[in-house]
């Protein structure tokens, strides 16, 4: 290549860098690569390099997702929070990394969260030399700044295999001769604890000129989730965890439960909060609509009656066909879970409203007469396909009719009169 050419893809990249500055001044180097392996706790152990934090033993239960693109959404995904992350796609790291950049409501552009939430991934073929107008790192650089180990050289489709088999497995990232030749350390199970390690702590309000005010109880929501309600018309007061709201429905117009990491059967607290909104607004002349999506989805269930279990390997991908079993028809959707509920525990007056098409695992339920649902997978799609964003868009069409029907209850007769007059 000629030396001018060369300057002058330099001179692009440090470009990129600086004109997202404030966000990053000095690159972090790559790390120096190690040799390193993926130890299963199936007694498999799998060769590999490490590109990201040099840290010496990891572990975690380890996952795989089917995505083709999107490892800045996925790691930064806090439903990923403590997993190890295996991508099927080979070649994973040719487009870098993009900056922190925020948009007007103060949310992540080109992340799900302020940090990467995966404990560690594994890759086939990293891509050190990446390219894209908005790449300021590479995924090494990313990984070695917040600390998270990354392998790369590893068969990923023998891993698949191996996991499919033998359902969720716990494995252990050891980089450089010392750790490699170590016995893993006993894995603690700290899951119960994850949605407390990425809910909120503090209530913030999303949009402050939003009409329609959303209820968001946060299991470490992903931004796009946020941006998605208040670029429809919403005000959004994002609530942690294990806040209870419910003595405040009545301020709000609709309630939406976020997604989350680990196992919802240890969303206990929340889970009761759910049920007690559930009762609440249930009993109100014009009820309050509320909208789950895959931990919230798991949360309502509960909360309703419905029973939950682990599935064997979970789904994790951006091309998962779920059928609609109100309408018919069949969306493509994008989802990260591994857990689901059991359509053999509907409780009275609720309804399946979703099905996957490849394992038949409900993927949505829906009260049959009052506005509650809620689905496993993710319409907010960050990243995979657009299909099902038109349940924001339902959502909160439900959510401003209802609160019209609801105003007029509250205005005195005369002013109701006139009011439905206008709309
Ligand atoms: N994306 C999510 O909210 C995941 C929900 C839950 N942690 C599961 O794995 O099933």
């Amino acid at each position: 290549m000629p030396l001018i050419n060369k300057i002058n893809k330099f001179s692009i990249r440090r470009l990129a860098t600086l004109s997202n500055n404030g966000f990053l001044t000095k690159q972090t180097p790559e790390s120096p690569s190690f040799p390193a392996t993926l130890r299963l706790n199936t007694g498999h152990t799998f060769n590999a390099t490490s590109f990201g934090a040099v840290k010496p033993i990891t572990s975690g239960e380890v996952v795989f997702t089917t995505s083709l693109v999107g490892y800045p959404e996925s790691m930064t995904d806090p439903s990923y929070h403590g997993q190890i992350l295996v991508f099927t796609q080979p070649l994973v790291g040719n487009y870098g990394v993009p900056p922190p950049t925020l948009d007007k409501y103060g949310l992540h552009k080109y992340f799900e969260s302020s940090k990467i939430q995966v404990s560690g991934i594994i890759v086939n073929d990293y891509a050190a030399k990446y390219s894209h107008w908005n790449a300021i790192e590479s995924l090494g650089q990313w990984c070695t700044r917040y600390g998270v180990p990354a392998l790369t050289g590893v068969d990923t489709r023998a891993v698949v295999t191996l996991l499919r088999e033998r359902g969720s497995t716990v494995g252990h990232i050891s980089i450089g001769e010392e750790a490699m030749a170590q016995e893993p350390p006993e894995y603690t199970d700290d899951s119960a604890d994850w949605i407390n390690a990425v809910s909120r702590k503090d209530i913030r309000v999303f949009n402050f000129n939003g009409k329609t005010k959303i209820a968001l109880v946060d299991y470490g929501a992903k931004d796009n989730i946020i941006r998605c309600l208040v670029e429809r018309g919403a005000q959004v007061t994002a609530f942690p965890h294990d806040y209870d709201f419910s003595s405040k429905l009545s301020e709000f117009d609709g309630v939406f439960l976020s997604n989350g990491p680990g196992d919802p059967k240890n969303a206990t607290k929340t889970t009761e909060v759910v049920k007690k909104v559930l009762a609440k607004s249930s009993a109100m002349k014009v009820p309050v609509p509320i909208f789950g999506i895959c931990m919230g989805h798991q949360v309502l269930g509960l909360a309703a009656g419905f029973k939950s279990y682990k599935l064997p390997y979970g789904n994790r991908g951006h091309n998962q066909p779920a059928l609609n079993l109100q309408k018919g028809g069949c969306v493509i959707t994008s989802q990260n879970h591994g857990y689901a509920l059991n359509d053999g525990t509907t409780p009275e007056g609720w309804a399946p409203y979703f099905r996957n098409a490849n394992d038949g695992s409900n993927e949505g339920i829906r009260h049959v007469s009052l506005p509650f649902s809620s689905v496993q997978f993710h319409p907010e799609a960050m990243g995979g396909p657009l299909d099902t964003q038109y349940l924001f868009d339902d959502f909160m069409d439900q959510v401003n009719s209802l609160k019209v029907k609801r105003l007029g209850f509250q205005l005195p007769v005369s002013a109701s009169l006139s009011q439905s007059a206008n709309i």
